[in-house]
């Protein structure tokens, strides 16, 4: 209801009970059109469906549609037949008891359409077993089989059924649908043997004629013409365009097999239906008096597919006691046992895939039935089904006042029911023992003497006269008998008058009586249900037969309101929107009478007969509490004192509403609609003031999770800084613990141990070794000491390198100084930390020419090998010549300078000798010392 509530203004109101005026059927009819123009043909009355049929297909049936409606509250979404459903199913699996819902209407309303899509859903939305599947499969399956056999085409609908429905579903605790059960009432029996213009025979007739497979047509005797049999032509319509007989034949034949008809059964159906068309063909010929025939052939056929003996059949056929008139209505009645033979093994195989346990099993019964006809000659089928509607409806209002009565009673709220009509009245007028109009007929048809059509009427006359809803032309007011002939009598209905011809029923009634012989030998030869259900029939003869239909529907009516009493009610009402079949239309007129014979106001009214709207205080307050600034945002107290508050800030006057135990109950629609205007308003507010918390709280939300992504990001970052760190330690104390144990292993064989060390030693001393060499060939002091493993590779270094020096010295003396040096031969090759370094080729020569420069030939004294001179006064410089196999020049550790050269040590002595005895021609080499 809150649903509707909010969209009330768009597309009309969506329940009809918050209609201010429940009294008012133009605004009633209004809100009806403005929303079947929109498409929208579903509306409530209360927990009732109003459905207008749209003769076109809307996209309101899909899979998502039955996804959506799905558990879903009942007044959440705008009507549908799925909510009301939904809303069956899932009451029943919670309260754990029987459901039924009445589907009524007139002819093309969209009863039958309404109950498919029932079933459609259960088959969607019902709990997932084996056994659903084969309950689902059934119940879908058995429809074009009960709609070949039940159903025809009428001037009103292409696919009416000629038969009222009810099925029951039945499911396990846990929702799972376990079996099924159908009645069938009303059959209308007498179309096989006589239809309207441009109305057909039962489908089934057609369907076998158009579709039935050659070898099985020439079985049973058939040509593939339906215009050649009697049966079949007199509505001279056996085509149709919206029909084709063939595909829906492979349907009906492929169903028959499937929900498990035997082989063997099915071809007693075929012969049957094939013999009733046979029968239809067979020329009665007046002879003598006597009725004669004159169709052999038909009567071969018959006598084949019946298994009877021709002469036996001809025999029945034209006996004396015979009526031919009666003759002729012998085929609706086995049609009937057809009918509920099909039915019977429906049920039986329904029942088979019931499971084993029955405990604890609840049904949703649905009830396809016609609703209240009113046509310009109304006959007995008229007043049964005018009867049965008057039933229903005083089941709706015992079950809907109960129910009221019994909230309100456990609400604690005192019941003041507003007026609305009872139709009991009505319904004891028709069933009451002795009394009612039944009862009249019984007794007629049962009296001694030749009861007529009249006889009947002034019994009636006598025994209700004075009754308000009963009438007859002697019975009426003066401007009212204008109205009635005297073959008639009229009754006030709950959904209005209507008028029933005495001579129109007794017609019916004697339709019903049967040439007993000729249906005894059919019956003899067929299976047990045609027995059961037409022998009694033959045996009590015509006559009776008035009682057993009259009194037999009231009874199965009885047995019905037994079934449906013990079960919660739920309607949904059909109506059609025109009589052409046409989509978009809205005839106002005919609307407004299948409103009224539906009685929909009534219903309104009874719904609207105590307080319009109730709801239970938790989900009002939850509703309504931003109005009230003691119960928004957060009321502490109990539900009810938040109403109660809520209520008074509101401003409701004491009489518009009332407090129950768990509910509160507003009496008008004005009331709850000024509430739902201010939410309306409040809502916008509220929207926007949540709108701006939760941007806030979403960019909040967002900085708090940056900001933690960010933690997250630091956190790995230092989790991986860390790691390397650690890394890097145990690197780091390896190389160290290795260093150390190669440093105390230094002095070892290289091993594993101390290769590492000794490789870095080697390399430390020869980078430390680059870094430091001497720069003067006579440096021999600052050579960096090597370590023990690269002792022999330190002197092989210093020797290259000292070489490396001389040369490079020798290359970097220039031709200017080497004229310079007048000596011969000589030249300087190096100055090492300030020695001058004279070669020479004779040494004495050069000693001997250094004295004549210094003109001091005490300047140098050669001495035992070495040559001596004065450096300074009192200081003096020494060369020692020694012979060697290399040719070196050095400083010694006592100061000397040692000159190695190749050759003999004798020479040189020889040659110093020379130079002491003056003879300084022979000088070799000399080196000058300038002192430290
Ligand atoms: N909800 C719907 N959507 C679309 N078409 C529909 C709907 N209901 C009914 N119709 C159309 O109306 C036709 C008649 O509907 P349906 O046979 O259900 O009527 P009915 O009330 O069962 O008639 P009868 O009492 O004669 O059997 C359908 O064949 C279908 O074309």
């Amino acid at each position: 209801m809150d649903g509707s509530l909010a969209a009330r203004d768009r597309v009309g109101i969506q329940d009809f009970v918050l209609l201010d005026d429940c009294t008012c059927i133009t605004a009633f009819m209004e809100n009806l059109e403005k929303r079947f123009n929109a498409d929208l043909i579903y509306t409530y009355i209360g927990t009732l469906l109003v459905s207008v049929n749209p003769y076109r297909e809307l996209d309101i049936y899909t899979r998502k549609k039955m996804d959506l409606y799905m558990g879903v509250n009942f007044f959440e979404l705008p009507p549908h037949i799925f909510a009301l459903a939904d809303n069956v199913y899932r009451t029943m699996i919670s309260e754990i008891n029987n459901h039924f819902i009445l589907i009524s209407g007139e002819s093309g309303a969209g009863k039958t359409e309404a109950s498919k899509k029932i079933l459609q859903f259960y088959a969607v939305s019902c709990v997932r077993t084996e056994v659903l599947d084969i309950v689902r499969d059934r119940l879908l399956l058995s429809n074009p089989v009960l709609e070949a056999f039940g159903n025809a085409k009428t001037l009103k609908n292409d696919n009416s059924s000629r038969f009222g429905k009810y099925m029951d579903i039945q499911f396990d605790h846990q929702g799972a649908a376990v079996g099924g059960h159908i009645l069938s009432y009303l059959l209308e029996k007498s179309r096989v043997v006589h239809q309207n213009h441009g109305e057909r025979n039962f489908h089934i007739f057609y369907q076998l004629v158009e579709g039935g497979e050659d070898e099985l047509l020439h079985r049973l005797g058939l040509e593939r013409n339906s215009e050649n049999y009697m049966y079949l032509v007199e509505g001279e319509c056996v085509q149709v365009g919206s029909i084709n007989d063939q595909s829906d034949w492979k349907t009906v034949r492929k169903a028959l097999t499937v929900i498990d008809f035997s082989e063997r059964d099915i071809e007693h159906l075929f012969a049957v239906i094939a013999s009733v068309l046979h029968l239809g063909n067979i020329h009665f010929e007046a002879s003598r008096g006597y009725a004669t025939l004159n169709s052999s052939e038909e009567i071969h056929w018959l006598s084949k597919l019946l298994g009877i003996s021709a002469n036996l059949l001809q025999e029945a056929l034209t006996h004396r006691k015979i009526e031919a008139k009666g003759e002729e209505v012998c085929l609706p009645l086995s049609h009937t046992g057809l009918k509920k033979e099909l039915l019977s093994d429906t049920n039986k195989y329904f029942q088979n895939v019931l499971l084993q346990d029955s405990s604890r099993k609840t049904v949703i019964g649905l009830l396809d039935i016609y609703g209240f006809e009113v046509f310009d000659v109304n006959s007995f089928e008229q007043f049964c089904i005018n009867y049965c509607n008057e039933k229903l409806q005083q089941l709706f209002i015992q079950l809907t006042i109960k129910s009221e009565q019994e909230e309100y009673e456990m609400e604690g709220i005192e019941w003041q029911p507003v007026p609305f009509f009872n139709n009991k009245i009505i319904c004891d007028l028709v069933e009451e023992k002795h009394r009612g109009i039944i009862s009249v007929l019984d007794e007629e048809c049962l009296r001694p003497g030749e009861p007529t059509d009249l006889t009947f009427l002034e019994k009636l006359e006598e025994k209700l006269a004075g009754h308000p809803h009963f009438v007859t032309h002697m019975l009426a007011d003066q401007k009212t008998r204008k109205t009635l002939g005297r073959g008639e009598f009229r009754l006030m209905h709950y959904a209005g008058e209507v008028t029933y011809s005495v001579t129109g029923k007794k017609e019916t009634a004697t339709t019903i009586t049967v040439s007993s012989r000729l249906i005894y030998m059919m019956l003899s030869l067929f299976n047990v249900y045609f027995l059961e259900c037409i022998l009694i029939n033959i045996m009590v003869g015509a006559k009776n037969i008035c009682i057993q239909v009259a009194t037999q529907f009231k009874n199965n009516l009885f047995s019905l309101t037994q079934i449906l009493m013990s079960k919660e009610p739920w309607y949904v009402r059909c109506l059609k929107p025109n009589n052409d079949k046409r989509p978009g239309h809205f005839d106002d007129v005919l609307v407004r009478h299948q409103v009224k014979y539906l009685a929909l106001m009534e219903h309104l009214r009874v719904r609207r007969a105590g307080f319009a709207y109730r709801r239970r205080y938790e989900v009002f307050l939850k509703r309504y509490k931003p109005l009230c600034p003691d119960t928004w945002p957060n009321w502490k107290g109990t539900a009810a004192e938040g109403v109660e508050l809520l209520v008074k800030h509101l401003g409701y006057r004491p009489s518009e509403y009332k407090m129950g135990r768990s509910k509160i109950f507003i009496r008008h629609p004005r009331t709850l609609f000024a509430t739902e205007d201010a939410f309306d308003i409040c809502r916008h507010e509220l929207a926007t003031r949540i709108q701006a918390k939760y941007k806030g709280y979403r960019t909040k939300g967002d900085y708090l999770k940056q900001k933690e992504a960010a933690t997250k990001i630091e956190a790995c970052w230092r989790g991986l800084q860390a790691r390397k760190e650690r890394e890097r330690r145990a690197w780091a104390v390896k190389v160290i613990k290795k260093f150390i144990k190669g440093f105390m292993n230094r002095n070892q064989p290289v091993s594993m141990d101390n290769s590492e060390y000794l490789a870095f030693v080697r390399q430390s001393y020869l980078t430390r070794l680059r870094e430091n060499l001497p720069t003067s060939v006579l440096d021999r002091t600052s050579w960096l000491t090597p370590p023990p493993i690269m002792q022999e590779a330190s002197v092989i270094l210093q020797k290259v390198y000292t070489r490396h020096l001389v040369r490079k010295y020798v290359r970097g003396i220039t031709a200017q100084r080497k004229a310079q040096v007048p000596l011969q031969t000589v030249t300087i090759t190096s100055v090492l930390q300030g020695d001058l370094v004279l070669q020479c080729s004779s040494l004495f020569e050069a000693l001997t020419k250094l004295c004549l420069v210094m003109k001091n030939h005490k300047f140098i004294k050669v001495v035992d090998g070495s040559v001596r001179f004065d450096i300074q006064p009192g200081r003096e410089g020494v060369i020692d010549f020694k012979s060697s196999s290399e040719s070196m020049v050095y400083r010694a550790k006592n100061g000397h300078l040692i000159v190695n050269f190749r050759g003999k040590k004798t020479e040189l002595s020889a040659e110093c000798k020379d130079v002491n005895e003056k003879n300084l021609e022979k000088v070799g080499s000399i080196v000058v010392d300038s002192g430290p």
